[in-house]
């Protein structure tokens, strides 16, 4: 599958994201057809190293099973030593050029911006795809910057070509075709789906507005 279909659904949680088993919410999302997942532990797992390789093995082993690549959020060592499918860093993670160095090429790397000149430095560096926002405002992430609006999507998309692109922060379904007329090739959610009563019917709608 290319890395711009994997983008389509993007589901993004960590245990802190939800009230109730972490790994039910994961399968419930696969059952709705959520296209690619990063773990992104933020909560009371991310201190202890041995709980959050747990959690990232059965994961990843969950979304194997429903044929659904997995991502590491900022911890490349724990992205390499579990073999993911792909890991997630920001502006200030570990820079693109030290990962490539000692990840696998089949490993996909994708890179935050939140604007036009770190997409563009992002695409220089070798990023596989690119994170823009957010797009709205959002509590999720408590550094989050100024939102982009969809406008910001459509900037940046001309900035960068053709590199695969998804859209985050604030999402909802609502939102979920303009802003792929803007110019994502997919949405990122993590709210959206891991606080709604039946994330498997959240999914399927993300999926349904996209027109997948
Ligand atoms: C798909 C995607 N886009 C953006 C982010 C944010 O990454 P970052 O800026 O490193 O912030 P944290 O997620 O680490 O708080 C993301 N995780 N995924
Ligand atoms: C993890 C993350 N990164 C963002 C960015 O702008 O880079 S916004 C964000 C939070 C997304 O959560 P929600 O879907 O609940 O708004
Ligand atoms: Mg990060």
């Amino acid at each position: 599958m290319k890395i711009s279909e994997m983008l389509r659904v993007y589901f993004i949680m960590g245990s802190n994201n939800c009230t109730g088993d972490p790994l039910e919410v994961l399968e419930s999302a696969l059952k709705g057809g959520i296209t690619l997942f990063q773990l992104r532990e933020k909560g009371a797992n991310a201190k202890t190293g041995k709980k959050k390789k747990e959690l990232a093995l059965k994961m990843k082993e969950l979304c194997h099973r429903y044929e659904v690549p997995f991502v590491v959020n900022d911890d490349v060592s724990l992205a390499l030593e579990i073999e993911a499918d792909g890991i997630h860093v920001g502006q200030d993670d570990e820079p693109v050029s030290e990962i490539k160095e000692k990840c696998p090429e089949r490993m996909i790397i994708g890179v935050s911006a939140t604007n036009g000149q770190e997409a563009v430095e992002a695409v220089k560096d070798g990023a596989d795809y690119i994170g823009v926002g957010p797009i709205f405002s959002t509590d999720t992430k408590v550094d989050a910057k100024k939102p982009i609006g969809l406008e910001g999507v459509s900037r940046i998309r001309k900035l960068v070509g053709d590199i695969p692109m998804v859209a985050i922060g604030g999402i909802k379904a609502v939102h979920a075709s303009d802003i792929i007329d803007a110019g994502a090739d997919g949405v990122s959610v993590i709210t959206a789906i891991s606080a709604a009563a039946s994330p498997e019917a959240a999914a399927r709608e993300i999926k349904e507005k996209i027109g997948e």
